[in-house]
């Protein structure tokens, strides 16, 4: 299995560099179409069944024209509609549409042939072939048309690449995109499989091998992957012989006023459960009541001015704190994240600890390159309304997602984990800097965790994870994968206090370095 995704230049380079090793364009092409033919007939065989291929002008109308030949060799009644006469077609596309020897439709008679006739037994089964990689700007005339048509009588479709208008590298639509059931794609998947609305409208993905060689990325060294365990897995620490408590970890939790308390309680039972060795909330005398006497594992410490808190950070063998879920949009917030930027190994800065900053996230940001500089793991875990708040510009106007994250990791100098349906985590692109600019999408978090507390159970999780002394990629990385599956782990109805009790299950399966113990849980590793 790969957890590479490449965007459609990588995925054109590496197409290019396996053609230069003496791999046939065209043979790509034939393995290509084949794949797509194969899937059809296992998704909607064996019988055979109608199809309609609407072919582009490009290479990925070419894959359709293969599929369409290999099909119709199979025994299954094919129609074609192009979106431009064969005799335009060039390249390996010409090739694929010269060996076609049934019909090409006129696009007149789309709504004819889309429609299920009364000696149909069921709908026509729609290949999608306009658009893939190629994808130059928005969707619109005939080729909307055609897909509006699908869209309207509702028909099964299978993509080709990706849903024709799904722009490969960020998952936007383009013009218009329909809905597939069943995307065919080749040799790696590509960021907008995994990225919204992309990873929606693709139905199930199957990633075809058609001959590239592996070798073939080492010069494009892809720095986008799906976050999955292997990812991160090995550096996942397992408690030892020799352990104590505070070998394990230390991880302090900033507690807020009693109003919003529950947020930083979630944070630590989570800090727990993900392996830190102790989990001390501090918080002011107002709240300690309210943290002492909640969770039994977790310690209490009043710490009733800053100086005391940062006293407390130097002196109790901290490890990693969080600071943020309910703390409180003020100065004090603001003075505790500063102290503990300067004086701690590893951070989690999330909510309140990032809004605070509003005015002043330059000045953030300083803090913590010199902190960074010096070898501190520091994630902030920004939503996209906080996100807006620390980079208006660039949520404003920073391109896709992915270059959002990408350019806010740069310009903070932590890992950011932007959060959401389509979680990315991103480390900033400083030389030498163990994350250097790489990049995860998130694609196992269930829509249940969209309820109040989610997020402060992942700053908890992220934060136990650091303060066993994981790197600050694979800690967010982890984090946001290990709280995905927990979540996938309960039924509809679930709340924020849930997650962290399914801790143990998913941590168990993941421990191994192999991916056997996912089986275990019941959802393999294909797919989501
Ligand atoms: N990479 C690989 O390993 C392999 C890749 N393979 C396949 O190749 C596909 C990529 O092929 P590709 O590069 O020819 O691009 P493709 O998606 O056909 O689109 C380009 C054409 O569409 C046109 N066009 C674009 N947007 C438009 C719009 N909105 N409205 C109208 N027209 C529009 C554009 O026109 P132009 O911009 O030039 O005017 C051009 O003619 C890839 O997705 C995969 O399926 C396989 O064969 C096996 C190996
Ligand atoms: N539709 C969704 N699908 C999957 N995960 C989601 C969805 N909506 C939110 N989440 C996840 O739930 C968590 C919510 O965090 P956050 O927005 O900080 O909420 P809160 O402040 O209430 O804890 C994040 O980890 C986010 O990625
Ligand atoms: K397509």
């Amino acid at each position: 299995m790969s957890y590479e995704l490449l965007t459609c230049d990588e995925m054109g380079r590496a197409d290019r560099a396996a053609i230069a090793g003496g791999i046939a364009g065209s043979a790509l092409m034939e393995a290509a179409g084949q794949a797509v033919a194969r899937e059809v007939v296992a998704a909607f065989g064996p019988q055979p069944r109608r199809v309609v291929v609407l072919a582009g002008p490009g290479n990925n109308g070419g894959d359709g024209w293969v599929a369409a030949r290999v099909l119709a060799e199979a025994g299954w009644p094919v129609d074609i509609l192009s979106l431009v006469a064969v005799a335009r077609l060039a390249g390996d596309a010409r090739l694929a549409a010269d060996r076609w020897t049934g019909r090409v439709l006129p696009l007149s008679q789309a709504e004819d042939r889309l429609k299920p006739t009364d000696s149909d037994a069921a709908a026509p089964v729609v290949i999608d072939a306009l658009f893939g990689a190629g994808l130059a700007r928005p969707v619109d005339g005939e080729a909307a048309r055609l897909l509006s048509l699908v869209q309207v009588l509702d028909l099964p479709v299978v993509a080709v690449d990706v849903p024709s208008g799904v722009s490969g590298d960020d998952g936007q639509v383009r013009g218009m995109a329909v809905r597939a059931a069943l995307t065919v794609s080749f040799f790696r998947a590509k960021p907008g499989h995994w990225l919204l609305p992309g990873r929606d409208l693709r139905g199930r993905l199957v990633i075809a091998d058609i001959g590239i060689p592996p070798a073939v990325l080492r010069p494009i060294g892809p720095r986008i992957a799906i976050n999955r365990p292997p990812l991160w897995q090995a550096a996942l620490t397992a408690p030892a012989a020799g352990d104590h408590k505070y070998r394990r970890g230390h991880l302090v939790v900033a507690g807020g006023p009693p109003e919003t308390a529950g947020a930083a309680r979630l944070a630590a039972h989570a800090g727990l459960r993900a392996g830190a060795g102790l989990v001390t909330v501090a918080c002011l005398s107002d709240a300690m009541s309210i943290f002492a006497g909640t969770d039994p594992a977790v310690m209490t410490r009043v710490v009733p001015t800053p100086e005391a808190f940062e006293r407390m950070l130097q002196t109790r063998r901290v490890a990693a704190a969080v600071l943020g879920p309910g703390q409180g949009v003020d100065a004090l917030t603001r003075d505790w994240v500063r102290r503990a930027i300067a004086c701690l190994p590893a951070l989690v800065l999330d909510a309140d600890a990032l809004t605070a900053f509003e005015d002043s996230a330059a000045d953030l940001f300083s803090q913590i390159r010199a902190a960074t500089a010096r070898g501190a793991r520091i994630v902030i875990t920004p939503h996209d309304g906080e996100f807006g708040r620390l980079f208006p510009d660039l949520a404003a106007d920073g391109g896709t997602r992915i270059e959002r994250v990408r350019a806010a990791a740069d310009r903070c100098g932590a890992v950011v984990v932007l959060k959401g349906a389509d979680t990315v985590i991103a480390g900033p692109d400083d030389a030498g800097a163990p994350a250097h600019g790489r990049l995860a999408i998130n694609g196992n978090a269930p829509a249940r965790l969209a309820t109040a507390g989610a997020g402060d159970v992942l700053a908890g999780i992220a934060g136990g994870l650091l303060a066993q002394g994981m790197a600050a990629f694979e800690a967010a990385a982890a984090a946001v994968w290990l709280h995905g599956a927990a979540a996938r782990l309960l039924p509809r109805g679930m709340i924020a206090e849930d997650i962290a009790g399914m801790l143990p299950r998913v941590l168990q399966a993941v421990a191994p370095s192999d991916d056997d113990g996912l089986d275990a849980l019941g959802f393999g590793l294909d797919g989501d």
